[in-house]
């Protein structure tokens, strides 16, 4: 199991007078799962943005396993993750190929039984696997991308709304996907608007608001309680 702390701290970033994110904090550790939650501008995307190095932080660190993800050797690709709100792959390959395709990217080197296995693990029954991906749901489509991050044996996942325009069913697989992942210690950060989702999978829950966190709230909070507090606070 890998053994990871993620640090964030006092992250801040300011478009011209706006501050878009201000003194974010949070800890995270082996396996655990922190939730973003707050409405339109509270600025979930651009701490993502920092967080995945796409956008400089005004103020604030962020130290990946002790090591300041904005320094120059720090080679974010191979220990950060990022699973974008709508996966996409090439859809006339199949799963493997697109797999194979996106490992050959990451310059890893893997074979084809290795490939196989990652897809399976992630959830992908072995007949899907050869097929092309136009055929696939969002689900396997993520489940696809995911593999990618076990192969990557990557320390930290950000998810941008993964369970939008998912189905019930296929949100519970996803869960259990993540929570899976969170058992060989791989920490998860996820953007969302699903409350449900945030009270099943959150370790912690911060709720933003116009860039401040308003509130940090743990898994012992009851569905209900997170709603209210949530209406309550945006
Ligand atoms: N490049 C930019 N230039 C100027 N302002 C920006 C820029 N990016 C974001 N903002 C502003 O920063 C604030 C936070 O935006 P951000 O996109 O992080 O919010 P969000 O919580 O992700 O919202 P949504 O749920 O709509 O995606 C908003 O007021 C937004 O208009």
């Amino acid at each position: 199991m890998q053994n990871n702390t993620l640090s964030v701290s006092a992250l801040t970033k300011q478009f011209g007078n706006k501050t878009a994110v201000s003194e974010l904090s949070f800890n995270l550790h082996s396996g655990e799962v922190y939730c973003l939650l707050g409405s339109n501008g509270a600025g979930k995307t651009t701490t993502f943005n920092m967080l995945l190095g796409n956008t400089l932080p005004d103020a604030g660190e962020v130290l990946l396993n002790g090591d300041s993800i904005f320094a120059s050797n720090f080679k974010l690709d191979q220990h950060i993750f990022y699973l974008p709100e709508n996966v996409s792959l090439y859809p006339e390959f199949s799963a493997v190929e697109n797999l194979a395709y996106l490992v050959s990217l990451a310059s890893l080197d893997v074979d084809d039984r290795t490939l196989r296995d990652a897809l399976i693990q992630c959830g992908l029954n072995q007949e899907a696997l050869d097929r092309p991906t136009r055929f696939y749901s969002k689900g396997m489509r993520q489940k696809t991308a995911i593999a990618l991050a076990l192969l990557k044996n990557a320390n930290l996942m950000l998810l941008d709304e993964p369970t939008s325009g998912l189905d019930p069913v296929a949100t519970r697989e996803f869960v259990a996907l993540i929570k899976q992942l969170g058992e060989k210690g791989v920490m998860t950060v996820m953007i969302t608007h699903d409350l449900s989702c945030a009270h099943l999978l959150a370790d912690r829950i911060s709720i933003l608001h116009q860039g401040k966190q308003v509130a940090e709230l743990p898994q012992s909070e009851s569905f209900e309680s997170l709603e209210s507090t949530y209406l309550s606070l945006v």
